[in-house]
């Protein structure tokens, strides 16, 4: 069949967006790769496929693969951007939209044509709910890796996400630290993987080695793990700016219990189809 798509990106972490309420079709994991695929098929780190809600208390169901075809819990950048696909394809006029995850309930606000903010909701710590193989929750945690041991943070926003705090993002170890800790034994659904640099209490600059996608430009789960972590750690606080390589998020955390709320930028790039 021929499939319609939107090539959409968030601060440069990108995604094709498929509407399947308007269109019927099941799309299979070599479906997800083909149109990940940046050679064989469009290209992007994550698909985001729209569904009808499966509950009255939200608006749309939204779920999210990873190029490598795995189905991931949440996925902040895709948040916003799925946001300004339902509007701009007129599948709702709120500007107020509740959606289902994998990961549990988020509520996008539609803040101009551009900016979007997220509720991602409140970060889970418990060492089971990360998950991370650990005997009881800390505020860092000690990796054995190649006979060294790494401090880092490890959190959930819905999905899981290991922080390292460096020096300098520029000289962080991401192309050799991600993909081990990606799937290190410690974390058995394996992890998104943040190098942190703190810039001031309020300002941080960030990589992130994302599960399922390699480095990316922008991971916004990564941006607000990355900051309650810092918080966490009295590093940071308040409203925090992320700097990643393809632009910057604003990420605010009152602290435990409370949820973590982002915002930032969607662009949409062209309008397409794929025969599947
Ligand atoms: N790779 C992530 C999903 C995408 C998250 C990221 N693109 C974001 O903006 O939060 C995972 O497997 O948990």
């Amino acid at each position: 069949m021929l499939l319609k798509f939107t090539k959409m990106h968030g601060a440069g972490n990108d995604f094709v967006v498929v509407d399947l309420i308007s269109q019927r079709c099941r799309l299979r994991s070599r479906d997800i790769r083909l149109l990940a695929d940046r050679h064989f098929g469009v290209g992007c780190d994550q698909v985001l496929v729209v569904e009808p809600p499966g509950r009255p208390e939200v608006d749309f169901r939204y779920r999210i693969y990873n190029a490598d075809g795995s189905e991931a819990e949440q996925c902040g950048n895709g948040a916003r951007c799925f946001a300004r696909f339902v509007r701009d394809k007129q599948l709702t006029s709120k500007r107020i939209i509740r959606v289902e995850t994998a990961g549990g309930i988020i509520e996008l606000r539609v803040r101009d044509k551009q900016q979007v903010e997220v509720d991602m909701g409140a970060p889970e710590f418990e060492p089971e709910r990360i998950p991370l193989r650990a005997a009881t929750r800390a505020a860092s945690y000690t990796v054995a890796l190649d006979g060294r041991e790494l401090e880092l943070g490890a959190l959930s926003m819905g999905n899981p996400h290991a922080i390292l705090r460096v020096e300098d993002v520029a000289q962080a170890a991401v192309d050799s630290l991600g993909p081990a800790l990606e799937r290190h034994p410690d974390f058995p659904q394996r992890v998104n993987v943040g190098f942190m640099e703190v810039v001031s209490e309020r300002e941080i600059r960030l990589r992130v080695f994302e599960r399922g996608a390699g480095e990316t430009l922008a991971c916004g789960t990564g941006a607000c793990a990355a900051v309650v972590y810092g918080i966490s750690r009295g590093w940071l606080q308040g409203v925090v700016t992320v700097h990643l390589p393809g632009g910057k998020l604003e990420i605010a955390w009152a602290g435990a219990g409370h949820p973590v709320v982002m915002t930032g930028p969607t662009a949409v790039v062209f309008e397409g189809s794929i025969r599947i």
